[in-house]
């Protein structure tokens, strides 16, 4: 897909930037450093929306650009600096003009080769693991396909003049054969092309199941503290892997709500009896909700309501999980090929996307109970998790 997307920009055709869980909008996307008069053209006919050029936020101030008053203050807002012409441009509006001024925006040019306030807008991406708007996402999709990390971004508005009409990006997509690619997928990209992940502290931790290695890492990618046990030699392939999601109720206080307790035991004994492996330990607890909102739908499900539907009652998603820190940990510790000890396909199919290589998926188990039987069928059923043979 993004070497179709590169062809198209060396077509001189922009992309569409789709959005498909914050806000719904979709925008035409161009790398600034190859912009053209007939492009600006196009992105402001067919557009419609506000055309605005995009670049690193820390290098705009650097240089000395002029952040908008009172912006930056909601890390969600759009990141507006002070609007540019190039300083020889007559009035600044023309499609030419606008080429220009973008055009040596990205070929490094500081705030005296410009004019303000001007006619292009100027928007500020943060790093992209902090905030995935179109701003950020466009930037990082032409540095992923070897342009300069400036692009210029105009939202698509419908025959009505109105934004977010997902259906209408799709038909002007096959109109004009404008590839077409959501943040989700740039994201997914980005994190398989960025080192996110560090190593920080090691210890040995001697345990029931033989003596395991503690790993601590530094991660840019969220705030929490990810570790990693390790068994023996890693150098052999594939290596056992199990990658398991805090749950401290069943962790460390012997729930019988759900399986994860013994399924992490039996996870450690099969590793040291296969004499290696790793336990990846993501502090992503109640599948990405926390302790607290784990609890609430712990209430709801008391009530009778079932794992999926109780995390839908108070507003949030069945499963919140992500495993880019999980496939980055991997890559830190030099391990690309994996036997992946779980029942969850979503699991694997994540770390595929993430690049790395599940050789095969093992069906880990945990006990069964009269108190966990249920959740464990739903998994089965709602989540399509690998049960069958124990329910
Ligand atoms: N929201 C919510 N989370 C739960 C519930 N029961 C268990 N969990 C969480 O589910 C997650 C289970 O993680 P894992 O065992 O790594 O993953 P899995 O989806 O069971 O897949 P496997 O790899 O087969 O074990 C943990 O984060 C638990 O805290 C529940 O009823 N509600
Ligand atoms: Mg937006
Ligand atoms: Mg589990
Ligand atoms: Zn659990």
């Amino acid at each position: 897909m993004f070497s179709e997307i590169k062809e198209a920009f060396e077509q001189g055709k922009p992309v569409i930037i789709t959005d498909q869980k914050r806000e719904f909008e979709a925008d035409l996307v161009f790398p600034s450093e190859i912009m053209k008069k007939e492009i600006i053209n196009f992105m402001i006919a067919e557009g419609k929306g506000v055309l605005c050029t995009v670049a690193d936020e820390k290098e705009l101030l650097n240089k000395g650009f002029f952040k908008m008053p009172g912006n930056g203050l909601d890390k969600h807002s759009t990141n507006f600096f002070v609007p540019i012409d190039y300083k020889l441009s007559d009035t600044g509006v023309t499609a030419i003009e606008r080429c220009n001024t973008i055009k040596f925006l990205s070929e490094g040019h500081g705030p005296s080769m410009f004019s303000y306030p001007g006619h292009v807008a100027l928007l500020g991406s943060k790093p992209f693991q902090e905030r995935q708007g179109h701003t950020e996402a466009s930037v990082e999709l032409v540095k992923l396909l070897g342009y300069k990390k400036f692009a210029t971004i105009i939202e698509i508005l419908n025959k009505d003049g109105d934004s977010h009409d997902f259906d209408f990006a799709v038909d002007m997509s096959n109109k004009y054969g404008l590839p077409m690619v959501s943040i989700d997928e740039i994201y997914k990209e980005y994190i398989k092309n960025t080192k996110l992940v560090y190593k920080a502290a090691e210890a040995k931790l001697p345990t029931e199941f033989g003596e395991f290695k503690i790993i601590g890492f530094y991660n840019n990618i969220d705030e929490k503290e990810h570790f990693a046990l390790t068994y023996g030699d890693l150098h052999d392939k594939p290596i056992p892997v199990r990658i398991h999601s805090e749950c401290v109720t069943g962790d460390a206080f012997s729930s019988l709500k759900c399986d994860c307790g013994s399924q992490l035991k039996n996870a450690m004994k099969y590793i040291s009896e296969n004499g290696k492996g790793i336990i990846i330990y993501l502090r992503q607890e109640g599948r990405g909700i926390g302790i607290t909102n784990k609890i609430k739908a712990y209430s709801l499900q008391d009530k009778g309501l079932d794992t999926v539907d109780a995390n839908e009652v108070i507003g949030l998603p069945a499963d919140n999980r992500d495993y880019a820190v999980a496939s980055q940990i991997l890559e830190e510790l030099g391990v690309t090929d994996i036997e992946l000890l779980s029942n969850n396909k979503d699991k694997e199919n994540q770390l595929v996307n993430y690049g790395i290589n599940v050789v095969n998926r093992k069906n880990i188990f945990g006990n069964v109970n009269e108190h966990n039987h249920n959740y464990l069928k739903t998994k089965f059923e709602r989540f399509g998790h690998d049960l069958k043979n124990i329910l």
